[in-house]
């Protein structure tokens, strides 16, 4: 079964240069929406359909689940998969960072982050690199052209000193107790937000700092989705020796209710975690 978790983990990688190499003539959008009511790009649709049938060859996966659709797709006996194909492809127009998000759950779709046996990301920014944790470790590879990967940072740890922030959601649009939060950070860290979760969250685990999508007026629940995004980058961090909360409690200890809900997202260094949820 263990093999299963190594081969997820490689179908990404192997898919990520082709995945970057096809997003050039995919920027439109499509007349679908997906299951949260978002418009889907060409790039979206089609990153899903390349993973989905890679993910779901996998000897030892059992079912699949996708940001980008509906179900969970039962593929034979093993591992829970779910992938959000591209994070944050509202930035595919103007041609900024965008990701790759992947969990292998060992456990029945939708599943608590408990169950997370292994996370992964990829981030197409300048360079193409992937993250992996697992088994308590987390590495930072380069994804070469060949879907090769090469080990640039073993161990990967949260810096002490945290030095970044970036919030999503529109600042009128936040709750009182999250601003007044905001205004400290504010004032201790700097401003660095660039609208995909992979490329924000991946400052906070190389610089410090944190990562919040958070509850809002109008959605309580935020926007982020805790089976494709939330869980997979709170087992990240944690791994990485930092924190993650909906506000209440870690992520990955958060219920487990339907394949597409929501949760509001908040990682980064222990400390600065501990007195958001000091403050909610
Ligand atoms: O445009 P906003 O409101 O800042 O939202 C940005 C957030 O939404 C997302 O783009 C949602 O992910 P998808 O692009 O996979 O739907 C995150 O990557 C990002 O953190
Ligand atoms: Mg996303
Ligand atoms: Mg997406």
């Amino acid at each position: 079964m263990s093999d299963a978790i190594s081969e997820a983990i490689g179908v990404v990688a192997r898919s990520a240069p082709e995945i970057r190499n096809g997003l050039a003539g995919r920027r439109r959008k499509t007349d679908a929406e997906n299951a949260s009511g978002e418009t889907q790009l060409a790039a979206d649709v089609w990153a899903d359909e390349l993973l989905a049938e890679r993910l779901t060859a996998i000897d030892g996966v059992g079912q699949f689940a996708s940001e980008e659709r509906e179900g969970v797709v039962e593929c034979g006996e093993g591992y829970g998969v779910t992938v959000d194909p591209l994070d944050g492809s509202s930035n595919l127009k103007p041609n900024n960072s965008m990701g790759t998000v992947l969990g292998v759950y060992d456990a029945e779709l939708p599943a608590s982050g408990r169950n997370l046996v292994a996370a992964a990301y990829v981030l197409y920014g300048p360079i193409t690199t992937m993250v992996v944790a697992r088994d308590g470790d987390v590495t930072e590879y380069v994804v070469e052209d060949d879907g090769t990967r090469r080990a640039v940072t073993e161990d990967l740890t949260l810096p002490e000193d945290p030095t970044v922030y970036g919030f999503g959601g529109r600042v009128p649009d936040w709750t009182d107790r999250f601003g007044d939060y905001a205004r400290e950070i504010e004032d201790e860290l700097k401003l660095r937000y660039g609208g995909a979760m992979i490329g924000d969250v991946n400052q906070v685990l190389t610089y410090g700092g944190v990562f919040a999508y958070p509850e809002l007026e109008s959605r309580p629940e935020g926007k982020l989705r805790l089976q494709f995004e939330g869980n997979p980058i709170a087992y990240v961090v944690e791994s990485a020796g930092g924190a993650s909360s909906n506000g209440e409690e870690s992520l990955l200890d958060a219920d487990a209710e339907a394949i597409h809900q929501r949760t509001p997202v908040y990682v980064g260094n222990e400390g600065l975690i501990e007195r958001l949820e000091a403050g909610f």
